[in-house]
């Protein structure tokens, strides 16, 4: 079966040549023995992640963004971070997370309108299908969105704004491939100089672990899956970190900023970015059938309750 995936040449690019977006000829084919088949359009029946179809999401999707773009600057993300690296709002085991995650539907998606623990089996399984021995990937298929527990009022019930969404560094000038790009020109990050060039605070090749990205649910699940000292590899915590991460992941945007290392895990997540997007749909997973797997899973790789 073939099974087409979009994954943007990463070596042997110059800094200064940055990809534009990719469009369906920049596909590479690629034959799996699997069985998820990348679907043409969405629920809604337009293709994926396109802002500008008339959809009955765009107008919500919209707004979220320019909240988001106007409210996501340098200090907020800092004292975002500060606060919610404390990890002192709740105790809570893996499983308990996704469920807690049953009553939120993402405003900022274009593609789904289906409860978030939808989502993460809906992830993992079609991973699961197509790479059966990466145990480590499926798990972190599911739980790389655990994050949005953020919205929750236990955490703070945090603004949609401040928790989904597609994500971008901050601290350096906001690239044009980020949605809803003109938003951000009432940011107040966007006039300060110290802010608003292609470096700003940062420097070539500085890593992304260097890097403040805009705050949500991707920098909090990695700081919870680290801080409660996960044995899952490097790459799933980039994958988990970096997932929103789309103006870098799907257009190439900020390479400039990334190390080596980056580089090598950047692959995982192009992988990973298929199963992410193309698995959102209406199709629903038995979760008693597949919950004794991912329980002994969650066992391999977490402690039994977790420091939130
Ligand atoms: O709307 C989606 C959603 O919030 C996802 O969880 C996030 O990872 C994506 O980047 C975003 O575009
Ligand atoms: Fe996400
Ligand atoms: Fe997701």
């Amino acid at each position: 079966m073939t099974v087409i995936i979009q994954q943007p040449e990463l070596l042997g690019y110059q800094e200064e040549d940055k990809q534009a977006p990719l469009s369906d000829d920049d596909v590479h084919e690629l034959v799996l023995d699997g069985e998820f088949v990348v679907p043409e359009t969405n629920s809604f029946g337009h293709t994926f992640r396109d802002y500008n179809a008339e959809s009955e999401r765009k107008n919500t999707v919209e707004e979220f963004y320019r909240m988001n773009h106007i409210n996501q600057s340098y200090d907020f993300v800092k004292r975002m971070r500060e606060e919610y690296g404390k990890l002192n709002r709740a105790e809570m085991s893996i499983w308990e997370c996704c469920e807690l995650l049953n009553e939120y539907v993402d405003e900022s998606d274009p593609d789904l309108d289906e409860p978030q623990s939808e989502h993460l089996l809906q992830t993992a399984e079609a991973i699961r299908k197509d790479y059966p021995d990466e145990d480590w990937l499926h798990l972190t298929g599911l739980i790389h969105d655990l994050g949005k527990v953020l919205l929750h009022p236990s955490f703070g019930e945090l603004p949609q704004w401040a928790v989904v969404g597609d994500t971008f560094p901050v601290g350096c000038s906001f690239d044009e491939s980020n949605v809803h790009h003109k938003y951000f020109k009432d940011n107040p990050d966007y006039n300060n100089p110290s802010y608003n060039t292609k470096y700003g605070i940062y420097s070539k090749g500085c890593g992304l672990d260097n890097v403040m990205m805009s705050w949500g649910h991707d920098d909090y699940m990695y700081l919870v899956a680290k801080e409660n000292k996960t044995t899952l590899p490097p790459a799933a915590l980039f994958i988990i970190r970096y997932h929103s991460f789309y103006p870098l992941h799907r257009c190439g945007a900020y390479r400039h900023l990334m190390n080596e290392e980056d580089v090598e895990n950047l692959k995982w997540l192009h992988i990973f970015n298929k199963y992410d997007l193309y698995s959102k749909s209406k199709v629903r997973i038995d979760v008693e059938k597949v919950k004794p797997y991912y329980l002994s899973l969650i066992e391999k790789y977490f402690p039994a309750k977790l420091r939130w």
